[in-house]
């Protein structure tokens, strides 16, 4: 639905250039909650302002819809953003409008008749629950509630896609998962595409199909959320899959933990979707004459199933442990042996 080739943006500024967007290339399916997550000055939001357009392109294509975004005339352009929706971290509603005017707004603009919008206003307060708050102001409303006005302000005219820049960035924990929860109603409900950017690792955890993580402007891994979980390459990545288990230390930490019997071996067993739920320790103690060490263990849920990491010691003779780890491969779990405990 969304091709995007060698995108690149430049900076000039009097004393510096800088390469904010370098050479990314990423395809997003209709219907997909796309994610992209990086450090301050990745490139992020410069990459998201290039979709609708708000930033020129110095290089490269945007396909939207078999529609390239960067040959459209001006009037073009004004009619393919409106198939586009944003929302953005400090909400940027309009403080003297009332929340059904702030929706309004948006439909006002396409040129939508008065009488005919009142239908589409109240569909959409409905939608991200803001019934009984239609004539507050912006300044009478938490956090939480103003983005749910960006929301449906976003959606008033219809749009394709939703691009989310840093949406929940100025919440706190719980209103962010009350907003990424109408997120993924809406992308459900409307089959809306939806691109979002973040620099924490819960927001691509808990809502997205794909991700891409960027660094210095350009794309340095990406791919199904739980492929990525699962086998992170870049240094980034990693840093970022740990966020979501803080307490995994590194594995050093674990040495105080494990028997000094040689013939044991560690191993990080990596569990992902319903096999998250299988019984594999007592399953594997059952069936082999081997003892089983948990070193630690954590599980978190993902919009594509759970993904979850447990370290264990394998401790009994070599030929077992060597049958375990077959074992183990055989039912889907990954198994990567950590060799330097000690
Ligand atoms: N209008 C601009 N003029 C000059 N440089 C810019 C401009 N906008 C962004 N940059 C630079 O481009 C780089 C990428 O910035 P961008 O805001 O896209 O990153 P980001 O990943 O969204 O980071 P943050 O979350 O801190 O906003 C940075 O080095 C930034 O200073």
């Amino acid at each position: 639905m969304i091709t995007i080739n060698n995108l690149s943006k430049t900076f000039k500024t009097k004393d510096h250039t800088v390469q904010a967007v370098d050479d990314v290339s990423i395809d997003i399916e209709k219907g997909d909650i796309y994610g992209v997550i990086g450090y301050s000055g990745a490139g992020k939001s410069t990459f998201v302002r290039l979709i609708n357009r708000l930033e020129d392109p110095t290089d490269g294509e945007i396909i939207l819809n078999g529609q390239d975004m960067t040959d459209l005339s001006k009037a073009q352009l004004r009619l393919e953003r409106q198939k586009i929706g944003m929302i953005f971290q400090h909400f940027n509603l309009l403080w003297s409008r009332t929340v059904y005017e702030n929706i309004a707004f948006p439909l006002e603009i396409a040129g939508i008749p008065k009488a005919n919008r009142e239908e589409k206003v109240l569909e959409l307060i409905e939608l991200v629950g803001l019934k009984g708050r239609e004539n507050s102001y912006p300044s009478q409303l938490s956090g939480g509630q103003k983005q749910r006005v960006g929301i449906a302000r976003s959606l008033a005219n219809d749009p394709k896609v939703l691009l989310c820049d840093e949406a929940t960035s100025a919440l706190d924990p719980e209103t962010t998962d009350d907003i990424l929860d109408l997120l993924v109603s809406i992308n459900e409900k409307l089959d809306l595409t939806i691109i979002l950017i973040t620099h924490e690792m819960h927001v691509i955890q808990k809502i997205c199909h794909r991700v891409a993580v960027m660094e210095q402007g350009h794309v340095v891994e990406q791919g199904d959320v739980l492929d990525v979980f699962m086998n992170p390459q870049s240094k980034t990545t990693k840093r970022f899959v740990q966020q979501l288990n803080p307490q995994e230390g590194s594995v050093e930490e674990l040495k105080d933990f494990i028997t000094s019997d040689e013939r044991s071996k560690v191993v990080k067993l990596h569990f992902v979707g319903h096999n998250a739920k299988r019984a594999l320790i007592s399953d594997v103690s059952k069936q082999f004459d081997i003892n089983v060490n948990i070193l630690q263990g954590s599980i978190s849920p993902t919009q594509e199933g759970a993904y979850g990491t447990l370290y264990v010691e394998f401790q009994g003779e070599p030929e077992t442990i060597e049958d375990v780890m077959n074992y183990v491969k055989t039912t889907g779990v990954g198994v990567e042996v950590i060799d330097h405990v000690d």
